[in-house]
């Protein structure tokens, strides 16, 4: 067992070569990319996985021919994963409950699934967005909807490009809970030989590291949708990284975090990454189509065009000032020209331009 350090670094299991093993009966609400991914990797990791849909057609693609083309081509599932259309079905006895639907969707989906929880049941957030009209977080969302203690709340985030993994490319991951219980039974279950697992009782910083670096990814993604090259782009991860650690630490996140896996190592992958969505809407952008068009043309979830405004408000609050969000959210409202927004990196810093 691995000790739980008060501190921020993410901690390594070496031993969690051991099993969960115990019959905990888990299941993964929503089958999108990420969603059926994950119950990949735990399916792998040796665990049957109930995975709750939304159309019944989907649930029989999944349960009679292992795949699901529409998020994951390609790709084929394990048998020990059972697709259903009911959320009753999919909830009711569930030891841990995963979330991986739109962040602005997660309160309804809760809400739906609620009268089906049971009474120690956890649930996990895999998702990587704020809540628009609140600005909470998905665990607040989970721990207040769900009427649950935050200790039965976890989150998990990380460099996790969601068809990489499905391939079977090895990444790691890491969980936060305020419970080291919850954290270290999460991390059991979801490992296998392509995914390490990490834990860190830095809740808000793991969250936010997610949350964050998705609008960095919109930059870099406007960026290379101007033609600008590689200086250009790391520029805006660098100064993006100060940005939304800043951030992070004001709403109090360790710094270690973000330096971590959920913050510079998703940033990195997030921003270079052609699969992520993030950054090819931001490439859209870039490319001069307006915030309309973009969403209109994403066929799958990029959370970060939702979470610039949130992020901008709960930023005020605490005056931070987040220079390259504040631009994002000028090109989404058409105020700013695409190819302005990285010459302003270097003008914007009011204590003149030291870094
Ligand atoms: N795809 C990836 O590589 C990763 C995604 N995430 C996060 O996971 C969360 C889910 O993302 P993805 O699975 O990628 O999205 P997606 O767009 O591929 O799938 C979303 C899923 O949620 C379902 N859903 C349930 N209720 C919905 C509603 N009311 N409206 C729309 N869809 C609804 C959809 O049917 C679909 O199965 C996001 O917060 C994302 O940031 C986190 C890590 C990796
Ligand atoms: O969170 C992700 C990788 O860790 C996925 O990023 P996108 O949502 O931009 O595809």
């Amino acid at each position: 067992m691995s000790e739980w350090y008060p501190t921020t670094e993410p901690i390594s299991l070496p031993d969690l070569a051991r099993s969960a093993g115990d019959g905990t009966r888990v299941t993964v609400i929503g089958a999108g990319n990420w969603g059926t991914t994950f119950a990949k990797i735990v399916a792998d990791g040796g665990h049957p996985v109930t995975l709750g849909v939304r159309r019944q057609e989907h649930a029989d693609e999944i349960n009679e021919s292992h795949r699901n083309t529409a998020y994951l081509p390609g790709i084929n599932l394990p048998e020990s994963i059972s697709a259903t259309a009911s959320l009753e079905e999919a909830v009711t006895g569930a030891d841990l409950v995963f979330l991986s639907v739109p962040a602005q969707s997660a309160r309804e989906n809760i809400e739906e699934f609620k009268p089906f929880l049971g009474g120690d049941a956890s649930i996990i957030s895999l998702m990587k967005g704020v809540e628009r009209t609140t600005g909470m977080r998905m665990s607040e969302v989970i721990s207040e909807v769900a009427e649950i203690p935050y200790d039965r709340v976890a989150v998990a985030s990380g460099p996790n490009i969601a068809l990489e993994i499905a391939r079977e490319q090895p990444t790691a991951i890491v969980v936060a809970s305020s419970s080291q219980e919850l954290a270290v039974r999460v991390a059991r279950l979801a490992r296998n030989s392509y995914l390490r697992t990490f834990v860190n009782p830095d809740v808000i910083g793991t969250e936010f590291g997610g949350v964050l670096k998705n609008l960095i990814a919109l930059a870099i993604g406007i960026a290379d949708g101007v033609g600008f090259g590689e200086n250009t782009k790391a520029s805006i991860m660098t100064r993006g990284l100060a940005e939304i650690t800043d951030f992070a630490v004001a709403m109090g996140a360790a710094r270690e975090t973000m330096m971590g896996l959920a913050g510079l190592g998703d940033l990195i992958a997030t921003c270079m990454s052609p699969l992520s969505r993030n950054f090819t809407a931001g490439r859209l952008l870039g490319q001069g189509y307006s915030y309309q068009d973009v969403t209109g043309r994403m066929a799958q979830t990029a959370e970060g065009l939702r979470s610039v405004e949130s992020i901008l408000v709960i930023a005020g609050e605490h005056r931070v000032p987040m220079p390259i969000v504040t631009q994002i959210a000028a090109v989404l409202e058409g105020r700013m020209h695409p190819a302005e927004l990285a010459p302003h990196l270097a003008t914007d810093n009011e204590s003149g331009d030291r870094e």
